[in-house]
């Protein structure tokens, strides 16, 4: 069954152009029994789809070549996504003229178990090496699933979205002995791109944990970016034995290698990219601190997953709960938002225009 998936997307590719390549990828509805283990997915016929619960928009999904489903988004101004199931990574996010926003590692490893270097990964239950875990927790290491029983949706047609779930299964269990389900909603419409993520307490008892998303962002230079928004705030910086610093500078600019954990953070951060006169906005909520990371030159060299120039063009800006751990009674659940959004950016003297990128937002409720 997956070189059926194979064959008809390959046949597929060469039928038709670009922009139709990704509605022919789409040929697999997510009626879909999908069988991890085999590393197979196994559509059901059209007929099974009518005893699922409708979903807004069709969702759909193909099995690349190294045997990861992904699921594909699109919305009407032609702006597109792709989220693998390994991981309930997102690993790809264009805009309308087809350009790529997040960064992928040129030296990327797509063979499980490892995680993937780039995108937007899941960082739970445990983010850095803090804890009894390995970096990051093992959610990004894992096979999630589309969730067959998510709250609904508010309606709206010109945006598509999946539902994943990740439960905790035995192996999970031996090493982070709390039973959780971890829900993660991911919704493109224009110039938008959202994630929702949702930890559910499915065990009697308590437990906590620190969660990021971890934001790997596409830019022409990283030494033409500044970041505005944390400044004047206190952070963990992860170079110097996380020791406490104040931020000093007006915006954060880079000429070394940055691993920081700014605590108590605004709702809104802007990353300015000069050269490519565009600044991406990001909004958050239930997720009070915010990471700032570049290996650079040396730190890119010894990373086995990074490419040696990879880190020029791209900047880790994490939305992130981590000074706090989250605690949860069983049964309770928390939730978290994030919003990346893309303006252009417009400066008068230097300046990032205020009302274009720091003006007033609410959060849906
Ligand atoms: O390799 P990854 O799991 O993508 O993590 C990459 C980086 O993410 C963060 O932002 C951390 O602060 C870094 O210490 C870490 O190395």
């Amino acid at each position: 069954m997956a070189d059926f998936f194979w064959n008809q997307l390959v046949a597929g590719a060469a039928a038709y152009s670009d922009s139709k390549f990704t509605t022919f990828c789409c040929v697999i509805n997510i009626a879909s029994k999908l069988d991890w283990r085999k590393g197979k997915v196994t559509p059901f016929v059209s007929s099974i789809r009518a005893k699922l619960r409708p979903s807004p928009m069709p969702l759909n999904i193909f099995q690349d070549i190294d045997g990861l489903p992904r699921v594909i988004l699109t919305e009407p101004n032609g702006s597109s996504a792709q989220v693998l199931l390994y991981g309930g990574q997102v690993i790809s996010w264009k805009n309308e003229r087809k350009e790529e926003q997040l960064f992928m590692s040129s030296k990327a490893n797509w063979k499980q178990p490892q995680a993937i270097k780039g995108g937007i990964s899941v960082c739970f239950p445990q983010f850095g090496n803090v804890g009894s875990l390995g970096p990051h927790g093992f959610a990004k290491n894992r096979f999630w699933s589309l969730d067959r029983d998510p709250s609904p949706l508010p309606p709206s047609e010109n945006q598509s979205s999946v539902d994943l779930i990740l439960k905790s299964k035995e192996e999970d269990l031996k090493i982070w002995p709390h039973s959780f389900e971890l829900r993660l909603r991911i919704i493109l419409s224009a110039g938008k791109l959202i994630l929702i993520p949702r930890i559910r307490n499915t065990d009697s008892k308590a437990f906590s944990f620190t969660f990021a998303l971890c934001n790997y962002l596409s830019v022409s230079d990283i030494s033409e970016v500044r970041v505005e928004g944390l400044e004047t705030l206190d952070y963990f910086d992860n170079l110097m034995k996380r020791a406490r610093f104040t931020e000093q500078a007006d915006a954060i600019t880079f000429d070394g290698e940055m691993n920081r954990v700014y605590v108590h953070t605004p709702t809104k951060i802007a990353i300015i990219d000069h050269e490519k006169k565009r600044t991406f906005v990001l909004r958050k909520s239930g997720m009070p601190d915010a990471v700032v990371w570049n290996p650079w030159d040396k730190k890119a060299k010894a990373l086995p997953d990074l490419g040696d120039e990879d880190y020029k063009t791209m900047i880790c800006l994490n939305s992130a709960a981590i000074e706090t751990p989250i605690i949860l009674k069983p049964s309770e659940e928390w939730k978290g938002y994030q919003e990346l959004s893309t303006v252009l950016s417009s400066y008068c003297s230097g300046q990032l225009d205020p009302g274009k990128v720091l003006c007033g937002f609410h959060y849906p409720s």
